[in-house]
């Protein structure tokens, strides 16, 4: 049986976002997210984040590239390759930014270790680029993982929001239109695989989803300074 009839005419990505809205709404709108919001965020945990996630976004690039590999392979709309490929893209221009803000705000990024929230994160990257997880499983991944920054950051660019200055332009690299567009052209490959993918494969992606947003949430509290 095929597992991903769509629920209400919505894909299976908007169902679950709903079905775990409570554990979605604590990876989009963390306390640490919130800080930034209003205001009060403490430097030296956003310092932190910066860091980290540098060392993140390093690992971010096998995983995209093995994501790239599977569209090749897999993907029966040759349109996937191309909008992966345009994320690979970005990500060198986002290493560099991060080498650029870092310098800005005298964080050496050379001197950091993943912290455990971090090392923990990317174990679950490196798990998923495994040859046998199935292209269905880590797209949805990947959209998970680039849309919980879509939402928390562009939280920070909303009206009334008291996003200080200086970190208006880190609060842009997510929140931008442009980056939400990425999201939802990522949606649309993940549903559509979803749609065609057998129910077993679907409660991987299902359970992806919700790893990654447990890691979200662990990422910001490590950045909190919480673990
Ligand atoms: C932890 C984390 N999650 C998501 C993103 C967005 N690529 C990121 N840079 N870092």
């Amino acid at each position: 049986m095929e597992g991903g009839s769509l629920d209400n005419g919505r894909g299976k990505t908007a169902t679950w976002m709903e079905q775990y809205r409570l554990m979605y709404d604590r990876a989009t709108r963390h306390p640490f997210v919130l800080s930034i919001r209003d205001g009060t965020v403490d430097i030296s945990a956003f310092k932190r984040w910066l860091g980290q996630d540098y060392r993140f976004v390093r690992e971010f690039v096998p995983f995209l590239a093995s994501i790239l590999l599977k569209a090749w392979k897999d993907s029966d709309d040759n349109s996937d390759v191309e909008v992966i490929l345009g994320g690979m893209a970005s990500l060198n221009d986002e290493l560099s930014w991060f080498k650029k803000e870092a310098s800005k705000w005298d964080v050496h990024l050379g001197g950091i270790a993943p912290q455990k929230a971090n090392l923990e994160y990317c174990r679950l990257l490196q798990n998923l680029m495994l040859p046998e997880i199935d292209y269905a499983v880590v797209i949805t991944a990947f959209w998970a993982i680039e849309t919980v920054y879509q939402d928390s950051f562009s939280l920070c660019l909303e009206s009334g929001s008291k996003t200080p200055a200086e970190l208006m332009e880190t609060c842009k690299r997510w929140g931008n239109a442009h980056f939400k567009d990425y999201c939802r052209s990522l949606q649309k490959i993940a549903d559509r695989c979803l749609e065609n993918a057998p129910g077993d494969v679907v409660r991987k992606a299902e359970e992806a989803f919700l790893s990654v947003l447990e890691h979200e949430i662990g990422f910001w509290n490590m950045s909190s300074g919480e673990s």
